[in-house]
Formats: C-alpha cells, structure tokens, sequence
C-alpha cells in the first residue's frame, strides 16, 4: 500500500529531535560585529566530528533533482558524525529524516526547506540523501572525514512516497 506523504514545513521545534536548523532567527543568539556592519547569528548548529579522530570537512554538494512523485527507497545515518547542509542558491529542497536508533518506518518525517534555511543531521539521525526538488542545487556540506565507518544505509521497499510539489 503505498502512503503519500505531505511534507511539513521546516521549524526549529519541529526538527529538533533530528538535528538543527540554520537560518537567521531573531530569537536565538546575536550579535553586532565587524564596526556595526555584520550582524553575527551565533552558534547555530552542533558540529560533532572528533570521535575515533575525525576531522571536519567542507564539501560542495550539487543535487539533481530526483522525478516526482519522489519513493523513499533508503535511508542512512552517521553514527559517528553530525551533517550539515546549507544551500549555496534559492531553491527549496527536502529533508527526510527518522529519529536516531532503530530505524521506525512510521516516524519518518519529511519536511520542505526553504534557500535561506540549511539543516544539521546530529550523529546518528536517520535520513535520506541530499534531495534537490525543482532544480540542480549545490549545498555547502559539512561533515566528518577520518577513520570508522560512518554511513549505514538501509534500503526501503518504496511504498512511503513524498507528495509531489
Ligand atoms: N554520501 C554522502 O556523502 N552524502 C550523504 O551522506 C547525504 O546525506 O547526502
Ligand atoms: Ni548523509
């Protein structure tokens, strides 16, 4: 049976049990800087990459789109690492994600992201790859590189689908 999926719009509070979300926010720390030219938003995301002597690593993404109705046919995680994306243009993309663990098929959440917010999976957090929507998209990636395994991948059957946009 297949099940459509609607994805929801993406909050701080509504992601924070997958991670965080990076993106100008009045509530949250900030500072001015640089002579009062630069407003600085402070400490928006936990990089976690030093565990089995990891190092931070700064990637460029570029996504293609995937056909819609988008199956969800995988999931992943980093058990060792945190990830984060922050979208280098101005289009929206997805963001699939499970709670950290044993991988619940009905706790997979899906959310629409728009270009001036960028996510950060926490060690562990249950998603699918970078999905671009409309068009060829790069993200500015940081992630971990360094010793251990860190991707495990589990394969879907593809009945949850994402309710095309
Ligand atoms: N494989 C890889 O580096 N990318 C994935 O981890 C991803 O989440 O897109
Ligand atoms: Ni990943």
């Amino acid at each position: 049976m297949i099940e459509k999926i609607v994805p929801e719009i993406l909050t701080r509070e509504a992601f924070a049990p997958f991670g965080d979300v990076i993106e100008v926010d009045d509530n949250r720390q900030h500072f001015t800087i640089n002579d009062g030219f630069t407003e600085r938003y402070h400490d928006l995301a936990k990089v976690d990459v030093e565990k089995n002597n990891g190092r931070t690593l700064i990637n460029i993404f570029r996504s293609t789109p995937l056909a819609q109705p988008i199956a969800i046919k995988m999931m992943e995680r980093h058990p060792l690492s945190s990830q984060a994306f922050i979208p280098l243009g101005n289009e929206p993309y997805l963001v699939v994600v499970a709670p950290k663990g044993e991988l619940d098929l009905a706790a997979i959440e899906v959310f629409i992201a728009q270009s001036n917010q960028g996510v950060n999976y926490h060690a562990g957090t249950w998603h699918h790859y970078c999905l671009a929507l409309h068009q060829r998209s790069d993200f500015l990636v940081v992630d971990r590189g360094g010793e251990g395994d860190n991707c495990d991948v589990v394969e879907l059957d593809g009945n949850k689908m994402i309710a095309a946009q």
